[in-house]
């Protein structure tokens, strides 16, 4: 084991309640906004291919001509309660929500950059309304930042002269500023979820985003961090030089789920996930696949039946409106989640891989358990293989409790569960609630 000063400073989970009820949320919503919504993947009728967000570094856009967005930021269409209101629909927990991305752009008014929405035509804070909604409604918010900042002359992609080390000590105080602006004005943010902190100006700063983090854990008790803010003196992210994760969860998952249990080594994560293939701002023209809500409903369970939440992400239009297509799948995914949710909430890894049929999770502090059926075999019959010393005490459709199933004991711990409807056509939920074998 190497001896590290600005490695990981914990092994293993949290164990306070904060991070126990980030750990039951289940499901979140990502919101990308910012100056990039404007033009929305496209400038003077050309496409931009990459993600809309990033459109800024694109040729086909000169960088003067995106910075001046500012001056066209103007989103009449913003409500901060109906977008609050739409992840409440879908029965998201959380949301993430960018303050600044890479642009540098800030959805609220700091007193360390011009480049605000208090220098825009809305002048207003945009975070302060949104954070107020959200709470009203009961969900979690978790402040997004990006340490990468392409508007501040002190930003460096690496440190290379004497120039661009005094620059970037000057950027440095500047994202302390900023940071500790955004905690104070904004007290009930849960945590920060940073990115933009892969280049090697930033990679080299261990010791000055080491002593960062504490002074922030300071500031804001309980707060959560993921592993992706800080690098160890090594230079390792996420995973310190001794493979201990960095930060409160795992953040490596970004339009990736794990496949097996082994792959979040024992650690807290979420899955982060874009509707189209690759687009977290709004971009006018998805193009590509577009996920369908079976999809993200059993992306949402495979994330929960590996201990994980899964975050869907939403971006907003230039105008502040929530595109129709979203507002679709929020009102899809929440159908399923009213009668579903008990299988999502609160659960955690049963112990049980991923089955022909579907996943499992098991309600966090109970034997219960839940089938999240996607997959229905031909015969009806949904075969489970339970741990040893467990039997079955009874099943049931978690959207019809009164009605048992058919339960029939193969061998040992080895079931079959015989559905009465093999016809859903839609992912539903079988409770299993086991018994101490005798
Ligand atoms: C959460 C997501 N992280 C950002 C990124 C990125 C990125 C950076 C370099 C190479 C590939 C992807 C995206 O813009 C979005 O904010």
């Amino acid at each position: 084991k190497l001896q590290l000063k600005h490695g990981s400073h914990r092994v293993g989970k949290r164990t306070d309640a904060v991070m126990a009820k980030w750990r039951g949320y289940g499901l979140g919503q990502f919101i990308h906004w910012g100056l990039y919504a404007i033009p929305g993947g496209e400038w003077n009728g050309k496409q931009y291919n990459g993600a809309a967000e990033w459109i800024r570094s694109w040729n086909g856009i000169p960088k003067s001509t995106y910075d001046s967005l500012i001056y066209k930021f103007n989103p009449v269409n913003f409500n901060a309660e109906e977008w609050a209101a739409t992840a409440k629909q879908m029965g998201a927990k959380y949301v993430t929500i960018t303050t600044k991305h890479h642009d540098g752009f800030c959805l609220w008014p700091s007193k360390y950059t011009n480049y605000t929405v208090a220098n825009s035509p809305w002048k207003k804070d945009i975070m302060k309304p949104l954070i107020d909604a959200y709470d009203k409604q009961g969900i979690d918010v978790i402040l997004y930042f990006s340490v990468m900042d392409w508007n501040h002359p002190g930003w460096r992609y690496d440190i290379k002269t004497k120039e661009d080390s005094i620059a970037f000590e000057g950027f440095k105080q500047f994202t302390r500023n900023q940071l500790l602006e955004l905690l104070t004005l904004y007290p009930t943010a849960k945590g920060l979820w940073f990115d933009g902190t892969w280049d090697k100006s930033w990679v080299k700063q261990a010791a000055f985003a080491d002593e960062l983090e504490t002074e922030m854990r300071k500031l804001r008790p309980g707060l959560i961090i993921g592993s992706r803010f800080r690098a160890d003196e090594n230079g390792k992210r996420h995973f310190d030089s001794n493979g201990v994760l960095m930060g409160d969860y795992e953040q490596g998952w970004e339009r990736k789920i794990p496949n097996k249990i082994e792959d979040v080594h024992g650690n807290d994560w979420d899955c982060v996930m874009t509707v189209p293939e690759n687009q977290w701002g709004y971009n006018k023209a998805w193009k590509g696949h577009i996920k369908t809500t079976n999809e993200l409903l059993e992306m949402t369970a495979k994330c929960v039946s590996l201990g994980g939440n899964f975050v869907l992400n939403f971006g907003p239009q230039g105008d502040g409106a929530i595109r129709k297509e979203e507002k679709q799948l929020a009102a899809q995914i929440g159908d399923w989640m009213k009668t579903n949710n008990e299988a999502i909430y609160n659960c955690e890894y049963a112990g049980l891989e991923k089955q022909d049929w579907g996943y499992f999770t098991k309600k966090t502090g109970s034997d219960k358990l839940y089938m999240i059926v996607f997959n229905v075999p031909v015969s009806g019959a949904l075969k489970v293989k339970l741990p040893a010393n467990t039997s079955i005490g009874k099943s049931y459709l978690l959207a019809q409790p009164a009605q048992l199933l058919n339960t029939e004991e193969i061998s040992g711990t080895e079931y079959f569960i015989h559905l009465k409807n093999t016809a859903a056509g839609k992912p539903f939920v079988v409770v299993l609630e086991p018994n101490a074998k005798k």
